[in-house]
């Protein structure tokens, strides 16, 4: 066996081992298959049973039933034509219904467990893919998996069930025609694994394709600014036709594989057929077989070998899905190293003193971007964090929130280990105003009520009052029900940041840290800024982090980090005295430097 055959069966048992939920309903659904294909034989073998009547009459084998008039054995085999068909509908109805429905379900499921697991997943996770391909995965394949259950398993079952119980009447009629009637199937079956073996790793490199299309275009939608703004359109749509050219033509080698396998069958099954029809005549003929017999097994060949035709889809549909479904689980079985420690207690009331003791970090293998990091933070104090683009400020935040595990030292909040606490009372806790702001679609109050639902509109225009952003938001004509547009793109840099001040204050964190952004900050916003961290930092913790050192002269404490380890700390006046860094940055920012 091969490994591209374990690796699509393989596929499969993950995913019965996932719809483990779902296994009475696939049970159910596969009963109603089964029914319905045994009652879609029978009525063939009805017009056997009546040549056979209407050709030897009272000899007939409904006689030897006791039913001795012909026309009687006629009407009761009308009786039972009816009620195989109304059967055959009902379970046709069933296993429909059952089916779509368990495509459905399932597709749901796997979509969102898949989501949710996305959103628990490390940011280092983020860093090496592309969000276009973790969006074709949830979507596009999810779909492929939705598409083989909707249709393939119920053939692949009934195609099965067509030839255990054709075979039956074969072998109970003439099992030497039986024997002849069935050598296709082996063959037919062979064909069918090596057809899955070859197309297994074509189908493979479809999915792959798919996402890195995928990835391409999510990224220049979101890019169209610089797309337009460097006039690389042509640049970029020959990116894109390479991309949605490999995806073609990775998907014409798999159907050049496919489309060969449904002729080869074909003939298969014509020899099969052929033979049927020559021997199981010349038999009639010499009167080894009933003429009803004969009939019965003519046309219970077409019955048994056309289906097989199918297989060809069916099988690619299972590929495709299996493909798909590979890529969704190994998704949702990605394992997340940050997450809750056993026994993790919710971080309740939280009074906001900060401690880094020993800190070191790196980003995985990367050289070291934070050293020996010592320092403590009083409840209620604001501190500013200053240094060289680079030297590891916004990295010690990440530490602070989480998203990344220190590698040796520790960090506490109030005297408790960060990774001792819950994951999400911790980041509910501190308020977090990141450089790059991120907006939803929607409109203004429902972007500062964001983590917040249950605010009142009084205190999202109060958070926005804080904010200083109560200003431009007022002179906009629809006021707080503006819709800002996706990532916010309606508005200014600086609108756009005093938002999302607005939404970290709505949730009046005891903690509250702002990654002051480098550009988007006009001079306005700079004093509003000004202005509103004084307002707000009294009753909390306040972390700055400032490119601008006049933002932050008021701070408790500077800390100048330098190459990832603070190289001066203490008040403005103090670090001015010290004529070291801070001095310096100071010296160039006011226009002093020499
Ligand atoms: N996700 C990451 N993976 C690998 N390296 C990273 C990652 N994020 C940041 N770095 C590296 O870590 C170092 C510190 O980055 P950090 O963002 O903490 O600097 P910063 O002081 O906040 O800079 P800036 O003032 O420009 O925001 C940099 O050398 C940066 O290249």
């Amino acid at each position: 066996m091969t490994t591209a055959a374990q690796t699509s069966f393989a596929a499969l048992l993950r995913l019965m081992r996932y719809a483990r939920g779902f296994r009475r309903r696939i049970v159910l659904a596969s009963i109603c298959s089964v029914m319905n294909k045994l009652f879609d034989v029978m009525p063939e073998i009805l017009i056997g049973i009546a040549i056979d009547v209407v050709v030897r009459q009272k000899a007939s084998f409904v006689a030897e039933l006791g039913i001795a008039d012909p026309k009687w054995q006629l009407a009761l085999l009308g009786g039972l034509t009816l009620v195989v068909w109304v059967f055959e509908s009902l379970f046709e109805y069933l296993y429909l219904i059952l089916w779509r429905n368990l495509a459905q379900d399932l597709q749901h499921a796997m979509r969102v467990d898949a989501y949710e697991h996305v959103q628990r997943l490390d940011l280092t996770y983020f860093e090496d893919r592309s969000t276009g391909n973790l969006v074709t995965i949830l979507n596009d394949d999810v779909n492929q998996l939705e598409r083989f259950l909707d249709g393939g398993a119920n053939n692949l079952i009934q195609v099965a069930t067509t030839v255990l119980a054709v075979g039956a009447v074969f072998f109970s009629v003439s099992p030497q025609i039986a024997l002849i009637a069935f050598t296709p199937i082996p063959l037919i079956v062979v064909g069918a694994f090596y057809f899955q073996r070859r197309a297994q790793p074509l189908y493979a490199e479809v999915r792959e394709r798919v996402g890195s299309l995928g990835a391409r275009l999510s990224a220049n939608v979101s890019g169209i600014t610089t797309i337009k703004s460097f006039a690389t359109e042509d640049f970029e749509a020959e990116r894109i036709r390479q991309d949605s050219n490999a995806y073609l033509e990775a998907n014409r080698k798999a159907i050049a594989i496919s489309s060969a396998f449904i002729p080869v069958i074909r003939m298969a099954i014509l020899a099969g057929f052929v033979a049927t029809f020559l021997l199981g005549g010349w038999m009639t003929l010499n009167g080894t077989l009933h003429v009803g017999a004969y009939g019965v097994l003519v046309f219970l060949t077409q019955r048994l070998l056309w289906p097989l035709t199918n297989l060809a889809e069916t099988v690619d549909l299972y590929e495709r899905a299996m493909a798909s479904s590979r890529r969704i689980l190994d998704l949702i079985e990605t394992p997340v190293s940050i997450r809750n420690t056993a026994g993790a207690n919710a971080l309740d009331k939280v009074d906001g003193r900060i401690e880094f003791r020993k800190v070191d970090f790196a980003y995985g293998d990367d050289a070291p971007v934070l050293h020996d990091i010592n320092l403590t933070i009083d409840a209620g104090n604001t501190v500013a964090f200053v240094g060289q683009t680079g030297s590891g400020k916004s990295t010690l935040i990440k530490l602070l929130l989480r998203f990344y595990t220190a590698a040796s030292g520790e960090i506490l909040i109030d005297g408790q280990r960060i990774d001792s606490v819950s994951l999400d009372s911790l980041r509910r806790r501190v308020g977090f105003v990141s450089q790059d702001v991120f907006l939803f679609q929607g409109t203004i109050r429902e972007n500062i009520a964001y983590g917040s639902p249950d605010a009142t509109f009084e205190a999202v225009r109060a958070a926005a009052e804080s904010a200083e952003a109560t200003e431009f938001i007022d002179r906009l004509p629809q006021g707080y029900d503006t819709v800002v547009g996706e990532r916010g793109q309606k508005l200014s840099g600086g609108q756009r940041q005093r938002l999302s001040i607005a939404r970290a204050l709505l949730k009046n964190p005891p903690v509250l840290i702002l990654d002051e952004a480098t550009s988007a900050v006009d001079n306005d916003t700079e004093a509003a800024i000004q202005r509103s961290l004084q307002r707000i930092s009294h009753s909390r913790t306040t972390i700055v982090i400032a490119h601008r050192l006049s933002t932050i002269v008021r701070a408790d404490c500077i800390y100048v980090m330098d190459k990832g380890r603070i190289a001066e700390s203490g008040r403005h006046t103090e670090l001015l005295a010290m004529n070291g860094i801070y001095a310096a940055l100071w010296a160039v920012q006011t226009g002093q430097a020499a």
